[in-house]
Protein backbone atom coordinates (compact mmCIF):
# COMPACT_ATOMS: atom_id res chain seq x y z
CA UNK A 1 0.00 0.00 0.00
CA UNK A 2 1.54 3.85 -0.65
CA UNK A 3 0.41 5.51 2.48
CA UNK A 4 1.93 9.43 3.24
CA UNK A 5 2.32 10.47 7.18
CA UNK A 6 1.46 13.81 7.91
CA UNK A 7 4.11 14.87 10.99
CA UNK A 8 7.03 12.85 12.08
CA UNK A 9 7.67 13.48 15.36
CA UNK A 10 7.67 10.54 18.26
CA UNK A 11 4.85 9.01 16.88
CA UNK A 12 4.82 9.89 12.95
CA UNK A 13 8.16 8.75 12.94
CA UNK A 14 7.98 5.47 14.74
CA UNK A 15 4.96 4.68 13.19
CA UNK A 16 6.16 5.52 9.44
CA UNK A 17 8.83 3.30 10.06
CA UNK A 18 6.71 0.37 11.23
CA UNK A 19 4.68 0.61 8.19
CA UNK A 20 7.58 0.27 5.92
CA UNK A 21 8.63 -2.68 8.35
CA UNK A 22 5.75 -4.21 7.58
CA UNK A 23 6.39 -3.58 3.77
CA UNK A 24 3.92 -0.47 2.62
CA UNK A 25 5.62 2.47 0.59
CA UNK A 26 5.44 5.19 2.69
CA UNK A 27 6.37 8.90 2.79
CA UNK A 28 6.92 11.22 5.95
CA UNK A 29 6.11 14.44 5.77
CA UNK A 30 7.00 17.00 7.95
CA UNK A 31 7.78 21.43 7.75
CA UNK A 32 10.84 20.62 9.48
CA UNK A 33 13.35 20.38 7.26
CA UNK A 34 16.07 19.43 10.23
CA UNK A 35 14.36 16.57 11.02
CA UNK A 36 13.16 15.66 7.14
CA UNK A 37 17.24 15.29 6.62
CA UNK A 38 18.19 13.66 9.25
CA UNK A 39 15.07 11.32 9.28
CA UNK A 40 15.68 10.26 5.17
CA UNK A 41 19.77 9.92 6.09
CA UNK A 42 18.55 7.14 8.42
CA UNK A 43 19.46 9.73 11.99
CA UNK A 44 16.94 9.89 14.04
CA UNK A 45 16.08 12.72 15.36
CA UNK A 46 15.26 11.49 19.01
CA UNK A 47 16.32 8.91 21.49
CA UNK A 48 14.03 6.13 21.52
CA UNK A 49 14.98 2.08 21.81
CA UNK A 50 14.89 0.51 18.62
CA UNK A 51 14.49 3.09 17.01
CA UNK A 52 17.35 3.43 14.94
CA UNK A 53 17.52 0.07 13.60
CA UNK A 54 13.49 0.35 12.61
CA UNK A 55 14.43 3.64 10.57
CA UNK A 56 17.79 1.97 8.70
CA UNK A 57 15.81 -0.77 7.80
CA UNK A 58 12.94 1.25 6.14
CA UNK A 59 14.95 3.70 4.50
CA UNK A 60 17.34 1.54 3.05
CA UNK A 61 14.93 -0.81 1.80
CA UNK A 62 13.82 2.48 -0.30
CA UNK A 63 10.00 1.76 1.19
CA UNK A 64 10.59 4.30 3.59
CA UNK A 65 11.08 8.27 2.54
CA UNK A 66 11.01 11.47 3.69
CA UNK A 67 10.29 14.86 2.66
CA UNK A 68 8.94 18.47 3.30
CA UNK A 69 7.39 18.62 -0.31
CA UNK A 70 3.91 18.13 -0.59
CA UNK A 71 4.21 16.83 -4.03
CA UNK A 72 5.67 13.43 -2.76
CA UNK A 73 2.80 12.36 -1.40
CA UNK A 74 2.34 11.26 -5.37
CA UNK A 75 -0.75 8.55 -5.68
CA UNK A 76 -0.89 7.85 -2.74
CA UNK A 77 -4.59 7.26 -1.18
CA UNK A 78 -4.14 6.65 2.65
CA UNK A 79 -2.66 9.58 4.68
CA UNK A 80 -1.81 9.56 8.18
CA UNK A 81 -2.32 12.66 10.13
CA UNK A 82 0.46 12.19 12.82
CA UNK A 83 1.26 15.97 13.89
CA UNK A 84 1.72 17.61 16.77
CA UNK A 85 -1.53 18.74 19.15
CA UNK A 86 -0.38 20.71 22.05
CA UNK A 87 -1.55 22.62 24.60
CA UNK A 88 -3.21 26.06 23.20
CA UNK A 89 -1.64 29.09 24.29
CA UNK A 90 -3.49 30.99 27.22
CA UNK A 91 -6.03 27.96 26.99
CA UNK A 92 -6.34 24.52 28.49
CA UNK A 93 -7.58 23.34 24.90
CA UNK A 94 -5.56 21.81 22.18
CA UNK A 95 -4.31 23.63 19.76
CA UNK A 96 -5.19 21.76 16.29
CA UNK A 97 -3.52 24.59 13.78
CA UNK A 98 -1.08 21.70 12.71
CA UNK A 99 -4.34 19.45 12.27
CA UNK A 100 -5.98 22.12 9.97
CA UNK A 101 -3.16 23.14 8.07
CA UNK A 102 -1.96 19.43 7.08
CA UNK A 103 -5.60 18.77 6.04
CA UNK A 104 -5.24 21.98 3.66
CA UNK A 105 -2.49 20.71 2.52
CA UNK A 106 -3.86 17.48 1.68
CA UNK A 107 -7.14 19.14 0.08
CA UNK A 108 -5.55 19.98 -3.32
CA UNK A 109 -3.96 16.23 -3.98
CA UNK A 110 -6.90 14.05 -2.34
CA UNK A 111 -8.32 12.08 -5.08
CA UNK A 112 -11.65 10.57 -5.51
CA UNK A 113 -11.51 7.30 -2.35
CA UNK A 114 -8.70 9.32 -0.29
CA UNK A 115 -8.83 7.85 2.84
CA UNK A 116 -7.66 10.60 5.67
CA UNK A 117 -6.79 8.85 8.77
CA UNK A 118 -5.98 10.40 11.87
CA UNK A 119 -3.61 9.04 14.52
CA UNK A 120 -3.10 12.58 16.37
CA UNK A 121 -4.95 12.96 19.63
CA UNK A 122 -7.80 15.70 19.35
CA UNK A 123 -10.69 16.42 21.06
CA UNK A 124 -13.77 14.69 20.40
CA UNK A 125 -15.79 15.97 17.38
CA UNK A 126 -12.50 16.87 15.46
CA UNK A 127 -13.00 14.33 12.74
CA UNK A 128 -16.55 15.86 12.19
CA UNK A 129 -15.04 18.76 11.75
CA UNK A 130 -12.28 17.81 9.41
CA UNK A 131 -15.03 15.78 7.12
CA UNK A 132 -17.05 18.25 6.82
CA UNK A 133 -14.14 20.70 5.34
CA UNK A 134 -13.60 18.02 2.92
CA UNK A 135 -16.93 17.46 1.97
CA UNK A 136 -17.49 20.99 1.34
CA UNK A 137 -14.07 21.51 -0.80
CA UNK A 138 -14.17 18.56 -2.45
CA UNK A 139 -17.58 17.32 -2.85
CA UNK A 140 -19.83 14.94 -0.48
CA UNK A 141 -18.37 11.19 -0.78
CA UNK A 142 -15.14 12.09 -2.58
CA UNK A 143 -12.70 11.42 0.49
CA UNK A 144 -13.13 10.28 4.03
CA UNK A 145 -11.96 11.40 7.42
CA UNK A 146 -11.57 8.01 10.20
CA UNK A 147 -9.82 7.89 13.14
CA UNK A 148 -7.09 5.42 14.53
CA UNK A 149 -5.93 6.81 18.06
CA UNK A 150 -2.46 5.79 18.58
CA UNK A 151 -1.61 4.34 22.80
CA UNK A 152 2.09 4.07 22.11
CA UNK A 153 4.59 5.09 25.26
CA UNK A 154 7.51 7.03 24.66
CA UNK A 155 10.50 4.75 25.58
CA UNK A 156 8.42 1.84 24.19
CA UNK A 157 7.23 3.53 21.13
CA UNK A 158 9.15 0.58 18.82
CA UNK A 159 7.74 -2.03 20.89
CA UNK A 160 4.14 -1.04 21.02
CA UNK A 161 3.88 -0.20 17.57
CA UNK A 162 4.91 -3.57 16.76
CA UNK A 163 2.95 -5.14 19.77
CA UNK A 164 0.07 -3.18 20.74
CA UNK A 165 -2.33 -4.45 22.73
CA UNK A 166 -5.46 -2.99 20.98
CA UNK A 167 -6.19 -1.39 17.78
CA UNK A 168 -9.15 0.75 17.62
CA UNK A 169 -10.82 1.91 14.08
CA UNK A 170 -12.68 4.47 14.04
CA UNK A 171 -14.68 4.69 10.60
CA UNK A 172 -18.16 6.04 9.01
CA UNK A 173 -17.99 3.12 6.60
CA UNK A 174 -17.12 -0.37 5.92
CA UNK A 175 -15.10 0.35 3.52
CA UNK A 176 -12.76 2.68 5.29
CA UNK A 177 -12.41 0.28 8.12
CA UNK A 178 -11.62 -2.20 6.15
CA UNK A 179 -8.56 -0.29 4.76
CA UNK A 180 -7.03 0.58 7.68
CA UNK A 181 -7.49 -2.74 9.00
CA UNK A 182 -5.77 -3.59 5.64
CA UNK A 183 -2.43 -1.23 6.44
CA UNK A 184 -2.85 -3.46 10.07
CA UNK A 185 -2.91 -7.12 8.52
CA UNK A 186 0.61 -8.25 10.12
CA UNK A 187 -0.82 -7.41 14.07
CA UNK A 188 -4.46 -8.36 13.32
CA UNK A 189 -3.19 -11.98 11.39
CA UNK A 190 -1.42 -12.02 14.72
CA UNK A 191 -4.55 -11.53 17.15
CA UNK A 192 -4.55 -8.01 18.38
CA UNK A 193 -7.68 -7.28 19.51
CA UNK A 194 -9.51 -4.31 17.26
CA UNK A 195 -12.28 -2.39 17.85
CA UNK A 196 -14.20 -0.75 15.15
CA UNK A 197 -16.17 1.85 16.08
CA UNK A 198 -17.46 5.27 14.55
CA UNK A 199 -14.61 8.48 14.66
CA UNK A 200 -16.04 10.23 17.40
CA UNK A 201 -15.74 7.39 19.64
CA UNK A 202 -12.43 6.58 18.72
CA UNK A 203 -10.74 9.88 19.38
CA UNK A 204 -12.67 9.88 22.95
CA UNK A 205 -11.57 6.74 23.62
CA UNK A 206 -7.71 8.20 23.10
CA UNK A 207 -8.10 11.59 25.18
CA UNK A 208 -10.04 9.37 27.91
CA UNK A 209 -7.03 6.89 28.14
CA UNK A 210 -4.98 9.42 29.27
CA UNK A 211 -7.70 10.92 31.43
CA UNK A 212 -7.53 7.37 33.31
CA UNK A 213 -3.65 6.78 33.72
CA UNK A 214 -3.27 10.05 34.66
CA UNK A 215 -6.12 10.27 37.24
CA UNK A 216 -4.56 7.15 38.49
CA UNK A 217 -0.97 8.21 38.99
CA UNK A 218 -2.85 11.68 41.24
CA UNK A 219 -4.90 9.04 43.33
CA UNK A 220 -1.43 6.99 43.83
CA UNK A 221 0.48 10.08 44.78
CA UNK A 222 -2.61 11.46 47.21
CA UNK A 223 -2.04 7.93 48.91
CA UNK A 224 2.21 8.32 48.93
CA UNK A 225 1.19 11.67 50.84
CA UNK A 226 -1.41 10.11 53.69
CA UNK A 227 1.28 7.45 53.74
CA UNK A 228 3.89 9.47 54.38
CA UNK A 229 1.91 11.64 57.27
CA UNK A 230 1.07 8.42 58.80
CA UNK A 231 3.91 6.47 58.63
CA UNK A 232 3.15 4.06 56.27
CA UNK A 233 4.59 2.04 53.72
CA UNK A 234 3.46 3.57 50.04
CA UNK A 235 5.45 0.88 48.67
CA UNK A 236 3.64 -2.08 50.57
CA UNK A 237 0.75 -0.32 50.07
CA UNK A 238 0.96 -0.29 46.37
CA UNK A 239 2.16 -3.87 46.44
CA UNK A 240 -1.41 -4.81 48.18
CA UNK A 241 -3.41 -2.88 45.34
CA UNK A 242 -1.41 -4.54 42.59
CA UNK A 243 -2.62 -7.50 43.90
CA UNK A 244 -6.47 -7.03 43.42
CA UNK A 245 -6.98 -8.06 39.67
CA UNK A 246 -9.24 -4.58 39.54
CA UNK A 247 -6.72 -2.39 40.06
CA UNK A 248 -3.63 -4.68 38.78
CA UNK A 249 0.04 -3.62 39.36
CA UNK A 250 0.67 -1.14 36.46
CA UNK A 251 1.01 2.42 36.74
CA UNK A 252 1.17 3.08 40.40
CA UNK A 253 4.21 4.27 40.80
CA UNK A 254 4.42 7.31 43.29
CA UNK A 255 6.89 10.26 43.20
CA UNK A 256 7.01 13.94 41.20
CA UNK A 257 3.81 12.57 38.83
CA UNK A 258 3.60 12.80 35.61
CA UNK A 259 5.10 14.87 32.61
CA UNK A 260 5.63 14.42 29.12
CA UNK A 261 4.03 15.87 25.65
CA UNK A 262 0.97 13.97 26.50
CA UNK A 263 -1.05 13.51 29.74
CA UNK A 264 -0.96 17.13 30.97
CA UNK A 265 -2.16 18.33 27.67
CA UNK A 266 -4.37 15.88 27.27
CA UNK A 267 -5.54 16.25 30.30
CA UNK A 268 -6.53 19.92 30.15
CA UNK A 269 -8.07 19.61 26.62
CA UNK A 270 -10.26 16.78 27.70
CA UNK A 271 -11.60 19.29 30.85
CA UNK A 272 -12.08 22.04 28.20
CA UNK A 273 -13.94 20.38 25.51
CA UNK A 274 -16.04 18.36 28.52
CA UNK A 275 -17.17 22.21 29.36
CA UNK A 276 -17.65 23.01 25.31
CA UNK A 277 -19.93 19.96 25.70
CA UNK A 278 -21.85 21.19 28.45
CA UNK A 279 -19.99 18.50 31.10
CA UNK A 280 -18.88 20.25 33.85
CA UNK A 281 -17.66 17.38 36.34
CA UNK A 282 -14.69 16.69 34.14
CA UNK A 283 -13.12 20.42 34.96
CA UNK A 284 -13.79 19.08 38.50
CA UNK A 285 -12.20 15.92 38.58
CA UNK A 286 -9.46 16.77 36.32
CA UNK A 287 -8.53 20.28 37.39
CA UNK A 288 -7.83 18.41 40.79
CA UNK A 289 -5.67 15.45 38.97
CA UNK A 290 -3.53 18.37 37.33
CA UNK A 291 -3.03 20.13 41.25
CA UNK A 292 -1.95 17.73 42.38
CA UNK A 293 0.60 16.51 40.29
CA UNK A 294 1.63 20.04 40.28
CA UNK A 295 1.99 19.83 44.03
CA UNK A 296 4.35 17.08 44.08
CA UNK A 297 6.45 19.17 42.00
CA UNK A 298 6.16 21.80 44.94
CA UNK A 299 6.65 19.44 47.38
CA UNK A 300 9.61 18.21 46.18
CA UNK A 301 11.11 21.77 45.97
CA UNK A 302 9.87 22.61 49.48
CA UNK A 303 11.78 19.09 50.71
CA UNK A 304 14.90 20.21 49.27
CA UNK A 305 14.57 23.67 50.26
CA UNK A 306 13.85 22.28 53.95
CA UNK A 307 17.12 19.76 53.86
CA UNK A 308 18.95 22.83 53.16
CA UNK A 309 18.12 24.55 56.14
CA UNK A 310 15.24 26.60 54.97
CA UNK A 311 17.19 28.39 51.60
CA UNK A 312 18.37 26.99 48.04
CA UNK A 313 20.49 29.89 47.65
CA UNK A 314 24.09 29.48 46.92
CA UNK A 315 23.77 26.05 47.70
CA UNK A 316 24.91 23.29 45.40
CA UNK A 317 22.26 20.92 44.40
CA UNK A 318 23.49 17.75 42.21
CA UNK A 319 19.94 16.98 39.90
CA UNK A 320 20.34 13.68 38.27
CA UNK A 321 17.48 13.83 35.02
CA UNK A 322 16.15 15.97 33.11
CA UNK A 323 13.92 14.07 30.76
CA UNK A 324 10.43 13.59 31.83
CA UNK A 325 10.79 9.71 32.50
CA UNK A 326 13.69 7.18 31.98
CA UNK A 327 15.09 5.98 28.71
CA UNK A 328 13.41 8.99 26.94
CA UNK A 329 15.11 12.35 25.79
CA UNK A 330 11.88 14.16 26.10
CA UNK A 331 11.90 17.21 28.24
CA UNK A 332 8.51 18.44 27.50
CA UNK A 333 6.39 19.77 30.63
CA UNK A 334 9.49 17.30 32.46
CA UNK A 335 8.33 17.38 36.06
CA UNK A 336 12.63 16.80 36.57
CA UNK A 337 13.23 19.64 34.58
CA UNK A 338 10.36 21.89 36.32
CA UNK A 339 12.18 21.16 40.09
CA UNK A 340 15.45 21.99 38.97
CA UNK A 341 14.30 25.27 37.25
CA UNK A 342 12.71 26.32 40.47
CA UNK A 343 15.55 25.61 42.47
CA UNK A 344 17.94 27.28 40.53
CA UNK A 345 15.43 30.48 39.97
CA UNK A 346 15.34 30.33 44.44
CA UNK A 347 18.93 31.36 43.70
CA UNK A 348 20.49 27.17 44.28
CA UNK A 349 23.59 26.38 41.99
CA UNK A 350 22.22 23.06 40.00
CA UNK A 351 24.00 21.09 37.93
CA UNK A 352 21.91 18.73 35.81
CA UNK A 353 23.20 15.00 34.26
CA UNK A 354 20.87 13.12 32.16
CA UNK A 355 21.81 10.49 29.97
CA UNK A 356 19.66 11.35 26.93
CA UNK A 357 18.25 14.90 27.38
CA UNK A 358 21.44 17.04 28.38
CA UNK A 359 21.40 17.93 24.46
CA UNK A 360 18.58 20.16 25.00
CA UNK A 361 20.26 22.32 27.82
CA UNK A 362 22.76 23.12 26.14
CA UNK A 363 21.47 27.07 25.72
CA UNK A 364 20.57 26.97 29.55
CA UNK A 365 22.07 29.65 31.65
CA UNK A 366 20.30 29.19 34.94
CA UNK A 367 21.22 25.23 34.96
CA UNK A 368 25.13 23.74 34.59
CA UNK A 369 24.96 20.64 32.37
CA UNK A 370 27.26 17.72 33.98
CA UNK A 371 28.57 14.91 31.62
CA UNK A 372 28.41 12.34 34.24
CA UNK A 373 26.66 11.28 37.86
CA UNK A 374 30.24 12.33 39.48
CA UNK A 375 30.49 15.75 38.00
CA UNK A 376 26.75 16.30 38.30
CA UNK A 377 27.40 15.59 42.10
CA UNK A 378 30.89 17.11 42.73
CA UNK A 379 30.72 19.06 45.79
CA UNK A 380 26.90 18.63 46.54
CA UNK A 381 25.05 19.76 49.02
CA UNK A 382 22.06 17.59 47.85
CA UNK A 383 21.37 15.43 45.66
CA UNK A 384 18.16 14.84 43.82
CA UNK A 385 17.37 11.92 41.72
CA UNK A 386 13.94 13.09 39.98
CA UNK A 387 13.96 10.70 36.96
CA UNK A 388 13.86 7.42 36.76
CA UNK A 389 17.02 6.04 34.80
CA UNK A 390 18.43 2.81 35.60
CA UNK A 391 21.58 4.10 36.17
CA UNK A 392 20.32 6.38 38.67
CA UNK A 393 19.30 3.16 40.84
CA UNK A 394 22.44 1.50 40.03
CA UNK A 395 24.86 4.27 41.52
CA UNK A 396 27.26 2.92 44.06
CA UNK A 397 26.08 5.39 47.23
CA UNK A 398 29.75 4.51 48.73
CA UNK A 399 31.20 6.16 45.63
CA UNK A 400 29.27 9.08 45.67
CA UNK A 401 30.29 9.86 48.89
CA UNK A 402 33.72 11.01 48.03
CA UNK A 403 32.62 13.98 45.68
CA UNK A 404 29.81 15.39 47.21
CA UNK A 405 29.88 17.87 50.26
CA UNK A 406 26.81 16.45 52.00
CA UNK A 407 25.48 12.88 51.98
CA UNK A 408 21.69 13.75 51.50
CA UNK A 409 19.52 12.34 48.55
CA UNK A 410 15.58 13.27 47.47
CA UNK A 411 14.80 10.07 45.81
CA UNK A 412 12.01 11.65 44.25
CA UNK A 413 11.07 8.52 41.91
CA UNK A 414 11.45 6.09 44.84
CA UNK A 415 13.74 4.10 42.44
CA UNK A 416 16.85 3.69 45.08
CA UNK A 417 17.64 1.24 47.18
CA UNK A 418 17.26 2.80 50.57
CA UNK A 419 19.17 0.20 52.84
CA UNK A 420 22.19 0.27 50.55
CA UNK A 421 22.10 4.08 50.63
CA UNK A 422 21.58 4.35 54.35
CA UNK A 423 24.42 1.76 54.65
CA UNK A 424 26.69 3.93 52.92
CA UNK A 425 25.82 6.88 55.29
CA UNK A 426 23.14 8.50 53.45
CA UNK A 427 20.21 10.50 54.24
CA UNK A 428 17.88 9.46 51.93
CA UNK A 429 14.25 11.40 51.60
CA UNK A 430 11.58 10.72 49.12
CA UNK A 431 7.99 12.03 48.88
CA UNK A 432 5.71 9.46 50.09
CA UNK A 433 8.71 7.96 52.67
CA UNK A 434 7.45 8.01 56.74
CA UNK A 435 8.47 11.32 58.25
CA UNK A 436 7.98 12.10 62.12
CA UNK A 437 4.43 11.51 62.78
CA UNK A 438 2.34 13.89 64.94
CA UNK A 439 -1.36 12.80 65.81
CA UNK A 440 -3.60 15.63 65.17
CA UNK A 441 -0.69 17.92 64.46
CA UNK A 442 -0.55 20.63 61.64
CA UNK A 443 0.96 20.03 58.50
CA UNK A 444 4.07 22.58 57.62
CA UNK A 445 2.63 24.46 54.07
CA UNK A 446 4.42 23.23 50.95
CA UNK A 447 4.23 26.36 49.26
CA UNK A 448 7.28 28.18 50.14
CA UNK A 449 7.41 31.22 47.54
CA UNK A 450 9.76 28.99 45.77
CA UNK A 451 7.77 29.26 42.51
CA UNK A 452 7.26 26.60 39.61
CA UNK A 453 7.53 28.30 36.12
CA UNK A 454 4.56 27.66 33.45
CA UNK A 455 5.99 24.12 31.78
CA UNK A 456 5.46 25.84 28.43
CA UNK A 457 6.83 28.64 28.88
CA UNK A 458 10.06 26.36 29.76
CA UNK A 459 9.25 24.55 26.79
CA UNK A 460 9.23 27.14 24.57
CA UNK A 461 12.53 29.05 25.80
CA UNK A 462 14.48 25.38 25.49
CA UNK A 463 13.10 25.14 22.04
CA UNK A 464 13.98 29.02 21.08
CA UNK A 465 17.30 28.35 22.35
N1 LIG B 1 4.55 11.19 21.76
C1 LIG B 1 3.79 10.13 22.00
O1 LIG B 1 4.20 9.18 22.67
C2 LIG B 1 2.39 10.05 21.47
C3 LIG B 1 1.79 11.14 20.88
N2 LIG B 1 0.48 11.06 20.49
C4 LIG B 1 -0.14 12.20 19.83
O2 LIG B 1 0.46 12.29 18.54
C5 LIG B 1 0.55 13.65 18.12
C6 LIG B 1 2.00 13.97 17.79
O3 LIG B 1 2.75 13.84 18.97
P1 LIG B 1 4.35 13.81 18.93
O4 LIG B 1 4.81 12.93 17.84
O5 LIG B 1 4.80 13.54 20.31
O6 LIG B 1 4.66 15.33 18.57
P2 LIG B 1 5.99 15.97 18.01
O7 LIG B 1 5.96 17.40 18.39
O8 LIG B 1 7.16 15.11 18.40
O9 LIG B 1 5.83 15.84 16.42
C7 LIG B 1 4.91 16.56 15.68
C8 LIG B 1 5.49 16.78 14.29
O10 LIG B 1 4.50 17.36 13.44
C9 LIG B 1 5.17 18.26 12.57
N3 LIG B 1 4.20 19.15 11.93
C10 LIG B 1 3.59 20.25 12.47
N4 LIG B 1 2.76 20.79 11.56
C11 LIG B 1 2.83 20.04 10.44
C12 LIG B 1 2.19 20.08 9.17
N5 LIG B 1 1.29 21.02 8.88
N6 LIG B 1 2.53 19.15 8.26
C13 LIG B 1 3.43 18.20 8.54
N7 LIG B 1 4.06 18.10 9.73
C14 LIG B 1 3.76 19.00 10.67
C15 LIG B 1 6.17 18.94 13.47
O11 LIG B 1 7.19 19.60 12.72
C16 LIG B 1 6.69 17.75 14.28
O12 LIG B 1 7.80 17.13 13.67
C17 LIG B 1 -0.05 14.46 19.26
O13 LIG B 1 -1.41 14.66 19.00
C18 LIG B 1 0.13 13.55 20.47
O14 LIG B 1 -0.81 13.85 21.47
C19 LIG B 1 -0.25 9.92 20.61
C20 LIG B 1 0.30 8.81 21.18
C21 LIG B 1 1.68 8.78 21.66
O1 LIG C 1 -0.72 9.92 24.40
C1 LIG C 1 0.46 9.71 24.62
O2 LIG C 1 1.38 10.37 24.15
C2 LIG C 1 0.89 8.60 25.51
O3 LIG C 1 0.92 9.12 26.87
C3 LIG C 1 1.37 8.17 27.83
O4 LIG C 1 2.68 7.73 27.51
P1 LIG C 1 3.98 8.59 27.89
O5 LIG C 1 3.61 9.99 28.19
O6 LIG C 1 4.95 8.33 26.80
O7 LIG C 1 4.61 7.92 29.17
P2 LIG C 1 4.02 7.22 30.49
O8 LIG C 1 4.79 5.99 30.69
O9 LIG C 1 2.56 7.11 30.46
O10 LIG C 1 4.47 8.24 31.63
C4 LIG C 1 3.89 9.53 31.70
C5 LIG C 1 4.38 10.23 32.95
O11 LIG C 1 3.82 9.64 34.11
C6 LIG C 1 4.84 9.29 35.04
N1 LIG C 1 4.40 8.05 35.73
C7 LIG C 1 4.06 6.96 35.01
C8 LIG C 1 3.63 5.82 35.64
C9 LIG C 1 3.54 5.79 37.04
O12 LIG C 1 3.15 4.79 37.68
N2 LIG C 1 3.88 6.91 37.73
C10 LIG C 1 4.30 8.06 37.11
O13 LIG C 1 4.59 9.06 37.78
C11 LIG C 1 6.09 9.12 34.20
O14 LIG C 1 7.26 9.30 34.96
C12 LIG C 1 5.90 10.20 33.15
O15 LIG C 1 6.34 11.45 33.63
C13 LIG C 1 0.46 6.95 27.80
O16 LIG C 1 0.98 5.98 28.71
C14 LIG C 1 0.40 6.36 26.39
O17 LIG C 1 -0.52 5.26 26.36
C15 LIG C 1 -0.07 7.44 25.42
O18 LIG C 1 -0.10 6.94 24.10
Amino acid sequence: MRISVFGTGYLGATHAATLAHWGHEVVGIDVDPHRVRRLAAARPPFHEPGFAELLTGGVTSGRLTFSTELDAVGDADLHFLCVGTPQLDGSRAADLRAVWSAVDALLPRLGAGALVVGRSTVPVGTATLLQQRLDEALGAGRAEVAWNPEFLREAHAVEDSLRPDRLVVGAGSDDAADRICAVYAPLIDAGVPVVRTDPCTAELAKSSANVVLASRISVVNVLAEVCEAAGADIERLTEVLGLDPRIGPHYLSPGLGFGGGCLPKDLRAFASRAAELGVSTAAQLLDAVDEVNTHQRHRTVQLATDLLGGTVRDRHIGVLGAAFKADSDDIRDSPALAVASALAAAGACVTVHDPKAAHHLAHRRDLRVADGIDSACAGADLTMVLTDWPAFAAVDPAALSAVVQRRVVVDARLSLDVERWRAAGWDVRALGRPREVSLGGTEGSADDGVGLADPRAVDRDLRAG
